[in-house]
């Protein structure tokens, strides 16, 4: 599969994890940057470059890496097509994935320690949608509240 990964400053170590993890898994890894430490990144540029690569059909999925992974969600949360979520456990992130067709992973550089997030990414990685009619349900909810707004 082909992923999109960014960071702003805080997440720049953990990026360099990620893209390991992705790549020994054997995924493309799209690496959107930063690629040095500049404490005047901002988060929300990075989520909006993951977040075009997916609405222009460039990856599939994607991870951004900010110090709590909140900004990111946040800002990735307001770009069309983007179902982004904080998954700092392995469980969201492969359910997120499985019920809530969530496709962008965003991690907390501050908070999550480098082996519990290689598990998170691995999970999130390894899962599938499982389009049972209770999540389409759903998620067709979900998308109409995109369309609305
Ligand atoms: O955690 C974040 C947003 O939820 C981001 O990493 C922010 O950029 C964070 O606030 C960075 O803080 P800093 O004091 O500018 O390093």
């Amino acid at each position: 599969m082909k992923i999109a990964i960014a960071a702003d400053h805080a997440g720049l170590p953990l990026k360099a994890e990620v893209a390991k993890v992705l790549t020994n898994l054997g995924h493309e890894v799209l690496d959107l940057g930063a690629h040095e430490y500049d404490a005047q990144d901002d988060y929300p540029d990075f989520a909006r470059y993951v977040g075009n690569t997916i609405q222009h059909q460039q990856a599939e999925r994607g991870v951004i890496v900010c110090g709590s992974g909140v900004g990111a969600s946040v800002a990735a949360n307001k770009m069309k097509g983007v179902r982004a979520a904080v998954c700092h456990d392995v469980y969201s992130a492969h359910q997120g994935v499985e019920h809530d067709d969530m496709n962008v992973l965003c991690l907390g550089a501050r908070i999550l320690g480098v082996e519990p997030a290689r598990e998170v990414v691995a999970a999130f990685a390894g899962a599938s949608f499982t389009g049972e009619e209770r999540h389409r349900r759903r998620l067709e909810k979900v998308l109409a509240i995109e369309a609305a707004n």
